[in-house]
């Protein structure tokens, strides 16, 4: 008797009470740690902005091992994990002395990088968007949340770099880029993706029959390269599928990729409990584990379901019992697909080429072949069109240089010193404020950006020069006329609305704050008055914002 009460006092493991399963719920934001797997225990710490664990590197360059950036690789059938010291790149070496910090003080990350946001965070590593200082293109980083303590917690994350490296020349896993490590963390360059599986499906909730068909292919391909190779990757699952701005879905986080052998060997680490095949409790480690998962995968995505991660509603799903309510709004031919890979029997689940096999797949996929010809057309064209717009913008720019340079040379404003700066405030001239933003001291300075009607932003052209002749020069001696300047002014492709809008609103500041109408503006006369020392909003192709004047009190 007492003995049952001791048990009945004993924690009890978490159930999930619900005897439903349910639509997934999303609550405006990832929280990315609601479902944690089951794997190993240890103690995360989280990478800091800016302060990837430094400590023991304070104050000096004289570093031990692991203050210094060991570049990681496996390439060239290589088993040695250390490339070597990476050396600095120019560009990054010219960011970083323009940086306050010294670069001796900076990690190769922040050397290399410009961290831009977070992109999401799985149980090893937190992964990074960034700006690569050298060539200007956007990467994922993923940066190990864990310190490297000990020798076998290091290699199974260059393992896991060796699994990136891999398999990531396959069309469906993500490529890797390089690898360091540093101040005892791993660094992994890859491709940028959108977006996670799971971020599109909390953005789209009803995902397309045929669109999940060619998700399905595309993991499908990527799963087969990898047990081709007698691997199995352990870990599938929406969070750990990408997808490209192609629309090309890619398997990542090789994490706990192995090699079938060795993970019946009590060497494998099973992945979410989610995703988990039922057999894996028993120990037993095999490729149809990963058709398991898949499978699942596969049913959350078109039913929008919560998968339980224990409870009785887990052990139906794995005993065949596929809710009835879900699984009855997708069509037959799919309910049999996803029934087959969730077979309770692993020896009983098609393998890659055969679900590779199926007529609809087979179907795409000599469709896709006759379209690669197109796609490649389409991939040069787009690239095509983005190296134009650029050629195009960087056009733009050098025209209006010319055009002011060539307004210089005919001598329609004269360069003036600062002294000479006349600033007028009404019709009384007054001394010069000196302004960050003047080229010459006094000298307001209007600036306007290329922005937005192509993809390259924010070049700036810098007309202050201009300006301050139609401000010195041309109101006196009459040439050309103010009409005329205006007409200059839209001679480029800026939004005269704007400049009319704007317009108003300097006269109207004029007229509120005589006293600080240090600005220079168009009056409805369409004659400038010069108002000194303030800068002039940019402007912007787009049309936001043109000639818009910045006082500090607006
Ligand atoms: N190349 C990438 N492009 C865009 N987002 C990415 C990229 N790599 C990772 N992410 C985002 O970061 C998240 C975590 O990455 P990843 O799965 O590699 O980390 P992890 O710690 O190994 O995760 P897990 O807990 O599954 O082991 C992903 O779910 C995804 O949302
Ligand atoms: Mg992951």
């Amino acid at each position: 008797m007492r003995n049952n009460m001791d048990k009945q006092r004993l924690p009890m493991p978490e159930i999930i009470n619900d005897d439903k399963h349910r639509h997934k719920q999303f609550n405006g934001h990832f929280d990315s740690n609601r479902f944690r797997p089951p794997k190993v225990k240890t103690r995360y710490i989280a990478v800091e902005n800016n302060n990837l664990n430094r400590s023991q590197s304070s104050g000096s360059c004289s570093a031990n091992n692991s203050q210094i950036a060991h570049a990681i690789s496996f390439r060239g059938g290589s088993e040695c994990s250390d490339a070597g010291i990476l050396p600095t790149s120019p560009s990054a070496a010219a960011a970083a002395s323009s940086m306050s910090t010294t670069s001796c003080n900076m990690s190769h990350f922040e050397q290399c990088f410009e961290r831009l946001t977070k992109l999401g965070e799985g149980s090893f590593g937190e992964v990074f968007q960034v700006r690569d200082r050298s060539d200007s293109r956007l990467y994922a980083v993923k940066i190990s949340k864990q310190l490297f303590r000990g020798e076998q917690y290091r290699a199974e994350r260059l393992e896991e770099v060796r699994r990136y490296e891999e398999f990531s020349g396959h069309e469906n896993c993500i490529r890797f880029i390089r690898a360091w490590e540093q101040y005892d963390r791993l660094f992994m360059q890859m491709e940028l993706c959108r977006e996670s599986l799971e971020q599109y499906l909390y953005r789209c909730r009803h995902i397309p029959e045929d669109r999940i068909w060619h998700i399905l292919l595309d993991l499908l391909r990527g799963l087969k390269s990898l047990h081709d190779r007698n691997l199995i990757h352990l870990d599938i699952k929406l969070e750990n599928v990408l997808i490209d701005d192609d629309d090309t879905c890619k398997l990542a986080d090789f994490g706990l990729v192995i090699d079938v052998d060795k993970a019946n060997n009590h060497q494998a680490t099973e992945g979410d409990s989610r995703y988990m095949a039922p057999e894996i409790l028993q120990g037993h480690f095999s490729k149809a584990a990963d058709i398991f998962s898949l499978g699942i995968a596969m049913l959350e995505l078109s039913c929008y379901m919560d998968l339980p991660s224990n409870g009785p509603l887990w052990h139906e799903l794995r005993q065949g019992k596929l809710p009835e309510e879900f699984i009855s709004k997708i069509s037959v031919e799919l309910q049999q697909v996803i029934k087959c890979m969730m077979s309770p029997d692993p020896r009983q689940r098609a393998t890659t080429e055969q679900l590779l096999a199926h007529p609809r797949l087979v179907r795409m996929q000599k469709q896709e072949k006759s379209m690669v010809t197109l796609k490649l057309l389409s991939k040069c064209f787009r690239r095509s069109r983005r190296a134009f717009w650029l050629k195009m913008c960087n056009l733009k720019t050098a025209a209006y240089r010319c055009l002011f340079y060539l307004l210089e040379i005919l001598h329609l404003y004269k360069p003036i010193t600062s002294s000479q700066t006349p600033m007028y405030n009404g019709n009384t001239a007054t001394a010069a404020p000196s302004s960050p933003s003047t080229s010459v001291a006094g000298v307001p300075r209007l600036e306007f950006q290329l922005v937005g009607s192509t993809p390259i932003g924010n070049r700036d052209c810098y007309i202050s020069d201009f300006l301050l002749a139609m401000d010195m020069d041309l109101s006196q001696h009459g040439t050309p006329t103010a009409c005329e300047r205006e007409n200059l002014v839209n001679s480029t492709p800026i939004n005269h609305n704007h400049l009319t809008a704007n317009r108003q609103r300097s006269s109207s500041a004029r007229k509120t704050r005589p006293e600080k109408s240090n600005l220079l503006s168009v009056d409805e006369n369409c004659s400038f008055v010069s108002s000194p020392s303030k800068v002039l909003e940019t402007s912007s192709f787009r049309g936001k914002k043109l000639f818009t004047l910045d006082v500090d009190e607006e």
